[in-house]
């Protein structure tokens, strides 16, 4: 399995990571078998995959039961997993029995957790006691309802270096790599150079260490609005949909089942039966 040494080496060597969602056992599969870098179970998981409008209404138990899912779809893929919503932002006690609970419990390599300057000394502290943290920068979701929508971040000068400095920030508080997502990609670029840890865009441009997508956007399986962003690999739902009506079809025309899928019993004993029937 890889490590968070393996993906400084990578950076290094200029060897691009790649990072994909996985949310459950046979996303996992899908993942490992196709050689991932790293599998992230995003708290995104919340809109992708239980239908809520935003990441705020996911917990720790949502979280910690998907990733024991996707620890036994790919036990020897790196995963990070999400700290949800606000469960980093009380007391240190609390925010480190949250940690400790999502790496115990669920079987994740590390963490991941937004912000920048609110969050560098609980990366420190988590760092210290021996969980390793992935930063999370730039468009961060969890900020929706303060943000008041997604969209594209630190497009201007002063907002640039700001997070240019929480880049430099959150490396020297510990994370051993940091998400940058929706930033233009020359802003992307730069912190990509100036950072010795990698960083993994979403919608930040090719000149990142590494690329993260959402596992059900690139294959066509997503139901909420598609960013921009988003490369399309394939079209899941259109074949889900396709084979779906074609059983009812089936069904409906009893083309289905056919011989190979039934089960047969004696002639004799259906002789008998019937005879039990008929008296
Ligand atoms: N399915 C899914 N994919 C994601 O990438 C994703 C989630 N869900 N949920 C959590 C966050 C939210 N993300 C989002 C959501 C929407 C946009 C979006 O609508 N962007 C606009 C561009 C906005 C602008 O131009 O300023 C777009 O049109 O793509 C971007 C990132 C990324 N994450
Ligand atoms: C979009 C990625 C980086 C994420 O945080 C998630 O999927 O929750
Ligand atoms: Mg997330």
């Amino acid at each position: 399995m890889k490590t968070t040494k393996s993906f400084l080496k990578m950076k290094r060597d200029g060897e691009k990571i790649s990072m994909v969602t996985a949310y459950d056992y046979p996303s996992a599969v899908i993942c490992e078998k196709a050689g991932m870098d790293l599998i992230l179970v995003g708290d995104s998981l919340g809109m992708v995959v239980l239908g809520y409008e935003s990441t705020i209404p996911v917990t720790l138990e949502d979280m910690i039961h998907h990733t024991k899912a996707v620890k036994r779809g790919a036990a020897d893929t790196f995963i990070v997993t999400d700290m949800p919503f606000m469960t980093y932002h009380g007391s240190i006690d609390v925010t480190l029995n949250n940690a400790r609970r999502m790496m115990q419990e669920s079987g994740a390599s590390a963490v991941k957790l937004e912000g920048g300057k609110q969050v560098i000394s609980t990366i420190e502290t988590l760092t210290n006691a021996g969980v390793p943290v992935m930063g999370h920068l730039g468009l961060t979701p969890q900020m929706v309802g303060v943000m008041g929508g997604y969209s594209v971040q630190a497009k201007e000068e002063e907002e640039a270096n700001r997070l240019l400095e929480e880049c430099l920030l959150l490396e020297k508080s510990g994370a051993f790599a940091i998400v940058l997502e929706c930033v233009p990609q020359q802003l992307a670029e730069i912190a990509s150079k100036k950072l010795t840890i990698p960083v993994i865009g979403i919608g930040a441009g090719k000149h990142t260490d590494g690329q993260v997508l959402v596992y059900h956007d690139m294959i066509g399986y997503g139901f909420h609005h598609i960013p921009k962003f988003v490369k399309s690999y394939g079209n899941v739902k259109d074949m889900l949909v396709a084979g779906l009506q074609k059983y009812k079809e089936d069904v409906q025309q009893m083309k289905f089942p056919e011989e190979e899928h039934s089960f047969n019993m004696k002639t004799e004993t259906i002789d008998r039966l019937y005879g039990g029937v008929k008296s």
